[in-house]
Formats: structure tokens, sequence, C-alpha cells
């Protein structure tokens, strides 16, 4: 079945964020969110700008590009989006991979569940905070977070503001179990200018390590900045 909507496969190349960042790992980007977030760094895949290059892939067709990209140079997948979240037909392709010896990570933003993420070695749940304008719906995401309880999961705050910040202290203390990330958020997604780019990220890592150490609240969260951002800006398919 051609039943999942591709618009990008890369790699292989390095998590640029949160609980496995710097490990090697191809990506597959899905088509279409539930979300709108005013910031999104993937837009593309949501705003009608890329429909054109929307593909209908059946999982064997994704680990075939795969394969054929990254020889034999990858053990580890990243699906992303968009919210890969929305789609059943992802399980088959997660099991495939699996089949081939290949370990299996998502980033969603626990809106939604799937059974498949039961069968994905590394989640990251990454709720969206006030500056996105988007609302969490916190029943989802607690059985979003519930069902996972036996997975390897972390949750994942953008913070651009000191409002962000205490949005992100709130999901720290309401899920304290799960290991926590705060992540620079980036406020120029089209850019081309990296020099610029990278300063300015730079800058506001260091205004979020600020924010973090100075929290007793933070004592346990990890604060990274867009590791990829900070090598390539915002160029597409790293
Ligand atoms: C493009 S999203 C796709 C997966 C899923 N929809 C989600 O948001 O978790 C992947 C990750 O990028 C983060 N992200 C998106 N736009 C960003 C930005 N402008 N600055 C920093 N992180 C961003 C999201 O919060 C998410 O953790
Ligand atoms: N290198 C790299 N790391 C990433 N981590 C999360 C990404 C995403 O867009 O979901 C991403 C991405 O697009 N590239
Ligand atoms: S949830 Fe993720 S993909 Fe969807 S709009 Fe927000 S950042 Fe972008
Ligand atoms: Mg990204």
């Amino acid at each position: 079945m051609t039943n999942i909507p591709v618009l990008e496969i890369f790699g292989p190349t390095i998590q640029g964020e949160g609980m496995v960042i710097g490990q090697k790992t191809m990506f597959v980007r899905t088509a279409g969110c539930d979300y709108r977030c005013t910031w999104c760094d993937s837009a593309f895949t949501w705003d009608g700008t890329a429909k054109d290059l929307i593909r209908q892939m059946s999982a064997e067709d994704i680990w075939q590009e795969l394969k054929q990209i990254g020889g034999d140079n990858f053990s580890h997948v990243t699906i992303s989006g968009g919210n890969p979240a929305l789609l059943s037909s992802l399980g088959e392709l997660v099991l495939l991979l699996k089949e081939n010896g290949v370990t299996t990570a998502i980033e969603t933003q626990g809106s939604k569940w799937q059974d498949w993420l039961l069968a994905i070695d590394e989640v990251t749940v990454s709720p969206k905070p006030p500056s996105s304008g988007m609302e969490t719906n916190f029943t989802m995401l607690s059985t979003v977070l519930t069902n996972l309880k036996d997975s390897r999961v972390s949750l994942k705050v953008v913070v651009f503001d000191d409002t962000d910040f205490a949005y992100a202290k709130d999901i720290h203390a309401r899920y304290p179990h799960i290991p926590f990330f705060v992540q620079v958020g980036n406020d120029d997604v089209h850019t081309t200018d990296d020099t610029l780019l990278i300063s300015r990220l730079l800058r506001k890592y260091e205004w979020l390590i600020e924010k973090a150490v100075s929290c007793k609240e933070m004592n346990d969260a990890k604060v990274l900045p867009q590791l990829h951002a900070l090598v390539w800006g915002n160029k597409r398919g790293v």
C-alpha cells in the first residue's frame, strides 16, 4: 500500500535535538500536521507550499530509498513531520525497520496516539508553549505519556520567552519522572544569513541556560540548542 505521505528522506546526518542529540540517523519527514505553530521550522509540511513534492509511498518504498541514500552508513532512523502520529499507516514502516535491525526514533507533539508508538525505541514528545499559538490538550498528552510508561520517552519544550519558560516549568512539574529538555527557539526560520543566525541562536542559548540554572524547578532539566541549526543554519534536508 502506498499510503504514507512523505516529504523528505535524508541522511545520514546527526540528530540535532533532544534525548539522542548527536546520534547518527536518517530522517523520514511525513506531510501533514494537526497544529499550525507560528514559528514552525517545517511549515512546508502543512502550509501547502510543498504539496507538489509529497510522495505517497509504501513502507517498502521508503526502506529501499533509505538504503539507496544511506548505504551501509546508518542503523538508526528518525521519523518526523509534520505530525507522524496522524498516520496509522506508519506502523508498517516501524515494523519493517525493526525487522532489519534498524533502531527508530520519533518526533511528535503528543496530540495524537498510535499503537505503533510502542514499537519506537526513542519517543520525543514536544508539547507546544504559548508562543506557538497552540493550546495543549492535557488529557490527550497525559494519555500518550501514560501509554508510553514503559518506553524510552522524553519531553522537549521549545522556549522563546519568559511565558514559554513558565509553561516549560509547568510541563516538567506535571510529569516529573520523564526526562525533560528545554530547547532554544529559532525565531528566524527563513534567513540564509548563517553567520547572523548562528550568533543569534548562541545568544538565545546563553539566555536559556541563564534562565534554567537560576531556577530550582529546572535542577534536573537538560538545556539544548538545535545543534543542526548551529552547523547548517536553516538549510533543509540536514
Ligand atoms: C518540526 S517538528 C515535527 C514534529 C512534531 N510536529 C513536533 O512539533 O514535535 C520537530 C521539532 O522541531 C521543533 N521546532 C519546530 N520549529 C522550531 C523552531 N522555530 N525553533 C526551535 N524548534 C522548533 C518542534 O518543537 C519539534 O520538537
Ligand atoms: N539534524 C536534524 N536534527 C533534527 N532533529 C529534529 C528534527 C526535525 O525536524 O524534526 C531535525 C532535523 O530536521 N535535522
Ligand atoms: S506541531 Fe510540529 S510540525 Fe506541527 S506546526 Fe508545530 S512544530 Fe510544526
Ligand atoms: Mg527540524
